[in-house]
């Protein structure tokens, strides 16, 4: 399913395809060396696209993915070379490979496909690296990739040039795979798959407590993308009509890399910009590389200019455009707003069915020599309001780390109803009806904040009603109006309602509130109540609330519990609890 709106797609799709074809038809009028510029042109994009799905939406670099271009170049090249020449430069080919000879396109399909499967393989490995381990990974990748394909001779000869392959890239197969590519990428970003991981990209742990299981999108990107690279892999060697294992290595890596950085990893947009400004650069350094007459001065040959020249522009993006120079959002998004409509959207949040009771028992948590937690147990009902205080470093964020299987106890229980969670993985926890927000605020700041509460909506109850979800959450926290802005540029308290209506939008019986009214005027705070209380009475939500505001903790709670040192000193009714002699020594000292 895809989550842009419609027209932004429609605009996407047609303007990718009038733009190729467009290029395409100017090329096809000029000369042949013009013709075969563009064909490498359009291979190239079709790379950088390729890259972007896994890059540029999992916000890991991989320098990898021009192996899988190797591996589809040479499986359409070993499907469609004459059999008289394989008998002849193959002897020891399997006789079923040896034998078959297939049309151009067939074997290019089956190349892609069969790339797809190795990447499924490769990738449900590489995707539980995190960061600059995967990166590292994917450097290994092309390395094996290599050196696979000098080894196994009898299939690939080896080092040698694999020769004979049919020319069948034309100009305009070229331009329509790129088509093909372009747009292929596009949805993909905008799929409810691309959507998840890119807030995976933006902050694993939030990612994780909206339900989204970043590994397994992470997975589905790196194939989509591995197939994309076979497609220009296999249009690139029937082009050339020879090549050898080095055309898949280090240094067409760090064209299509220096692509990607240019134009900007995450869009599509920054795929094209990338590839034409790379392309140009490299066009026109080219022509000066063996020397040049300025003025009536001969410059002499300058060996690498054309390298030299990159490693500038890559410079220049990143001290000037660290996002590349199309920036985060492709073009249409910048044109067209989404349609939000206040007025049609489904506002209605449904009261919650289930109501089931949570027990914490024992919990213990020591970090080495530390015991920030010890021996906490307490109950949380649904529909009331349950407080957490303490002085700083008393465990409290801890504890709620704890029942959101952000961390595992020590020792200890947490049960929801007859369910254990302690073990399970902070992904599954939403979908028990648990929802969270953190004290350092964790959105997905390159997200809208439609996005960000709409993702949270599309992972959490098999996504049923995300939509109405989605607005209803953000009709609750007042920020239907804002849903078009990027939540990064928000100010403090308005990012504390989006990752509240974020958390709301998972539907929960149990929402966990880690601070929300830090960074909020005391008029925001006094809304805020409000929200909260109404979440309560209407739709039964039980609410556990940690802060430091204790006015708002009078307030608001019907319960608190405070923590001193890691231990529970106290529990009861807010006034119960202000005049309990330990927890105003914890708060103010002995002395008072
Ligand atoms: N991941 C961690 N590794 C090591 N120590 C930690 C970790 N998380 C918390 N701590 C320590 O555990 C103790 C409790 O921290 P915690 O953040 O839970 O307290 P808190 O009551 O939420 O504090 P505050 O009100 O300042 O947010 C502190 O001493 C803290 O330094």
């Amino acid at each position: 399913m895809i989550t842009a709106p419609k027209r932004h797609i429609v605009f996407a799709s047609a303007a990718i395809f009038l733009v190729i074809l467009a290029i395409a038809g100017l090329a096809s009028f000029g000369s042949g060396a013009l013709e075969r510029t563009m064909i490498v042109f359009f291979v190239s994009l079709i790379g950088v696209a390729g890259i972007g799905v896994y890059s540029g939406n999992s916000g890991i670099l991989s320098f990898g993915h021009v192996g899988f271009m190797g591996i589809g170049a040479y499986c359409a090249s070993l499907l469609t070379l004459p059999v008289p020449l394989k008998t002849a430069t193959l002897p020891n080919l399997p006789s079923w490979l040896a034998t078959t000879q297939l049309d151009f396109v067939l074997a290019t399909l089956i190349a892609v496909l069969f790339v797809g499967v190795v990447a499924a393989i490769i990738g449900a490995a590489i995707g539980r690296l995190e960061g600059s381990a995967a990166t590292i990974a994917t450097l290994g990748l092309l390395i094996i990739v290599h050196g696979v394909t000098i080894g196994w001779r009898d299939v690939t000869r080896g080092a040698q040039t694999f020769f004979g392959v049919p020319r069948e890239t034309t100009l305009w197969t070229a331009a329509i795979a790129c088509v093909i590519a372009l747009i292929a990428a596009r949805l993909y970003r905008d799929s409810i798959s691309g959507l998840r991981l890119r807030a995976g990209r933006d902050n694993a742990i939030a990612a994780n407590a909206v339900g989204i299981n970043i590994q397994k999108e992470r997975l589905v990107s790196f194939i989509v993308s591995a197939m994309i690279m076979a497609l220009a892999g296999a249009l690139l060697a029937h082009f050339l009509g020879a090549f050898s294992p080095k055309k898949f290595y280090f240094t067409d890596t760090f064209f299509l890399l220096s692509m990607l950085i240019v134009g900007g990893m995450s869009t599509v947009t920054g795929a094209f910009t990338g590839a034409v400004v790379i392309t140009l650069i490299t066009e026109i350094l080219r022509r000066f590389e063996s020397g040049f007459t300025l003025f009536g001065f001969e410059m002499p040959t300058i060996f690498g200019t054309t390298q030299i020249g990159i490693g500038l522009i890559i410079l220049f993006a990143m001290f000037r455009k660290a996002n590349g120079l199309a920036g985060l959002k492709e073009w249409e998004e910048r044109l067209f707003d989404r349609e939000i409509s206040p007025q049609n959207a489904p506002t209605a949040s449904q009261p919650i069915e289930e109501h089931t009771e949570l027990q914490a028992s024992g919990l213990v948590m020591q970090f080495g020599g530390l015991t920030a937690v010890n021996d906490v147990s307490f109950t949380l009902k649904p529909g009331e309001i349950f407080g957490l205080i303490g002085p700083n470093g008393s465990g409290k964020t801890t504890v709620m780390n704890m029942l959101s299987c952000v961390l595992k106890p020590t020792v200890g229980s947490v049960k929801l109803g007859d369910t254990e969670l302690i073990g399970r993985k902070s992904n599954e926890v939403a979908n028990f009806g648990i929802a969270r927000t953190f004290q350092n605020i964790r959105l997905f700041p390159d997200l809208t904040v439609y996005q960000n509460v709409h993702v949270a909506a599309l992972s959490t109850r098999q996504g049923k009603n995300a939509e109405a979800r989605t607005y209803a959450a953000l009709h609750r926290l007042g920020l239907l109006d804002r849903a078009d802005e990027d939540s990064g540029t928000l100010s403090y308290g308005d990012q504390r309602r989006v990752e509240i209506a974020r958390a709301l939008a998972c539907e929960p019986t149990l929402l966990f509130l880690d601070e929300p009214a830090a960074g909020m005027n005391r008029e925001e705070t006094d809304d805020l109540m409000e929200t909260l209380r109404k979440l309560c009475a209407e739709l039964g939500i039980g609410i556990l609330i940690v802060d430091h505001d204790l006015k708002l903790i009078n307030e608001l709670c019907d319960r608190v519990a405070v923590l001193n040192e890691g231990k529970m000193i106290a529990e009861g009714t807010p006034e119960e609890v202000r005049n309990n002699p330990a927890v105003v020594e914890a708060y103010l000292g002995r002395s008072a």
